[in-house]
């Protein structure tokens, strides 16, 4: 809902696609997706070091990054998840629209929130990857001891416990860190970009 009137919109005299040309890619989201500890992160941040390496310019979003700044006023309810995930959508937007490669890494458990995500974006801009990881080796990996502490009652509406995690009908890419390596995954992401011709 847009509550202000009275705005004109001023289209940059760069473009997106004279930016991306002088990056010599194009520019996309990766939206990571998945439960806590499933490795949307470290995902995100391996992905984000091997296109640096490739001189591709790139950058991560990160969810509890963005949760200290720029959404610190929202918390873990349903509406609030709703409006995280509709601000950091527009921030990837900007970022695209700038010529970079964003990898984000948010839980963005509801499908409808990612879908609104997904019709901002032109065709093959927004790439899904669900990083799919059984709850049990999530819990084990408990990188945070933040399962622990929902399962002793501390933490309100977490993910998978407490509350739901609706996992992707058609992600454009499926990751399964419990059966692939890092690196692996990392490949796989990569190859997925050259064969769609964004590198
Ligand atoms: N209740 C609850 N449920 C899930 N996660 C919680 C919760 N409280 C705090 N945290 C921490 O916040 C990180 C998730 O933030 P996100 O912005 O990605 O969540 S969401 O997309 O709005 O659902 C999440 O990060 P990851 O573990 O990296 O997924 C947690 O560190
Ligand atoms: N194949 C893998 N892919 C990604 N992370 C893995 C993998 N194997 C083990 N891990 C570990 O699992 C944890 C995932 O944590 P994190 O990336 O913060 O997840 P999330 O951002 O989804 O909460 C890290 O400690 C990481 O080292």
């Amino acid at each position: 809902m847009r509550k202000s009137t009275n705005l004109t919109w001023h289209n940059s005299t760069i473009t997106k696609h004279d930016r991306q040309s002088l990056n010599g890619h194009k520019s996309c989201v990766l939206w990571f997706t998945g439960l806590s500890g499933s490795g949307k992160s470290t995902l995100a941040n391996a992905v984000d070091h091997a296109l640096h390496h490739k001189h591709c310019k790139s950058y991560v979003l990160d969810g509890d990054n963005i949760r200290h700044g720029l959404n610190k006023d929202l918390s873990f309810k349903k509406e609030d998840r709703q409006e995280n995930i509709r601000r950091i959508g527009e921030v990837a937007k900007l970022f695209v629209d700038s010529g970079l490669i964003v990898t984000t890494a948010f839980i963005s458990p509801f499908r409808e929130d990612r879908e609104t995500v997904r019709r901002m974006f032109p065709d093959h801009e927004f790439i899904e990857v669900f990083v799919d990881c059984p709850i049990d080796v999530c819990e084990g990996r408990d990188p945070k001891g933040l399962y622990k502490k929902a399962r002793n009652g501390e933490i309100p509406n977490f993910t998978g416990i407490s509350s739901p995690y609706e996992a992707p009908a058609r992600p454009e890419i499926t990751i399964r860190t419990d059966e692939l390596s890092i690196s692996q995954s990392v490949d796989k992401i990569i190859s997925y970009l050259q064969t769609k011709k964004i590198l």
